[in-house]
């Protein structure tokens, strides 16, 4: 997983809508891999149930098994200098991690400074609701193969022997859905840019779903869930020893991931956009808001501050 998903020496404008969308279509294919690579093991439940674990409980960890590989694997790139610009979010809270080893890139200032984060909300999704699903396949099988040895209840669904593999793969999938849904800041500052007159009354007195129905774009949506559907049927695909695609997408629930954007990420998305507007003209003078309520644009994509 690239540790910088915006490379600011190869764009000329980070806000231009076309680059931005062109990110997030790069991050469907992170996503539909991963969530493949993920459908290979069964849910194994426990991972994901705080104090399950006595070993984790023994050495002074009482979350669960997949908050503990978070973690762990966030503590490194948080070393790494990972979690310092403006787009990535740890699932671990900020003062458990440690301090870079490296000091920080000036990253241009893109966007507003803001702390709209909705980690917890996809992390709770993705364990609720996107991993039973995608791994329902795996799972059905174990059970089998348990009640086949004479096991019998819960243990039918636990314990693939999977549970560093599945929790790795499980950090990627989370750390690839915050990325693509805390993009939408840079959506919304690009929005927001190009016509601030239609935001700021919408902002000045708080108006959600108005905000949401200047920054819905229907047929993009559309677009979006036909491509993803699509790309999945073909990464999901078998193929012969010569290369030759078997038509089967046997290897992932191409419904749940499809819904998996239609029900949680494009919503999600759409709700960091509008809590990033509602922020947007914090800290500006009344003759900056004027400014930008007369559509006079923010300069170099970020309004003055004071
Ligand atoms: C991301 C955008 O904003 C909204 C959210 C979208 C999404 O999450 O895929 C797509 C279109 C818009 O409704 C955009 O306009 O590209």
């Amino acid at each position: 997983m690239s540790n910088k998903l915006f490379n600011f020496t190869l764009h000329s404008n980070p806000l231009d809508l076309d680059v931005i969308r062109g990110i997030l279509t790069r991050l469907e294919d992170t996503i539909i891999f991963a969530l493949i690579e993920r459908a290979q093991f069964a849910h194994n439940p426990k991972a994901y149930e705080r104090g399950a674990f006595q070993e984790l409980k023994d050495i002074g960890f009482d979350k669960s098994w997949l908050e503990w590989f978070l973690k762990e694997t966030e503590s490194f790139q948080a070393k790494a200098r990972r979690f310092t610009s403006l787009d990535e979010y740890p699932f671990t809270p900020i003062a458990e991690l440690p301090a870079p080893v490296l000091k920080s890139v000036p990253y241009p200032e893109v966007l507003y400074p803001n702390k709209v984060n909705v980690n917890p909300s996809i992390y709770s999704f993705y364990v609720r609701h996107i991993v039973p699903r995608i791994t329902r396949q795996a799972t059905l099988t174990l059970s089998a193969l348990k009640r086949a040895k004479g096991v019998k209840g819960d243990d039918e669904y636990e314990d693939d022997g999977n549970y560093g593999s599945a929790a790795t793969i499980d950090v990627e999938v989370l750390q690839a859905i915050s990325k693509r849904v805390h993009y939408g800041k840079f959506v919304s500052e690009s929005k927001f840019i190009d016509n601030p007159a239609a935001f700021v009354p919408h902002i000045l007195k708080p108006n959600r779903e108005a905000l949401e129905a200047l920054i819905t774009k229907p047929e993009v949506e559309r677009k979006l869930l036909q491509r993803l559907r699509k790309k999945a049927l073909v990464y999901a695909q078998d193929f012969a020893p010569d290369g030759e695609p078997r038509g089967d997408a046997a290897k992932i629930d191409v419904d749940g991931v499809v819904e998996l954007y239609e029900s949680y990420i494009i919503p999600l998305t759409k709700e960091v956009e509008v809590d990033y507007l509602l922020a947007r003209l914090d800290g500006l003078s009344q003759q900056q808001i004027d400014d930008l309520a007369k559509g006079k644009a923010a300069i170099n994509g970020i309004a003055d501050r004071k």
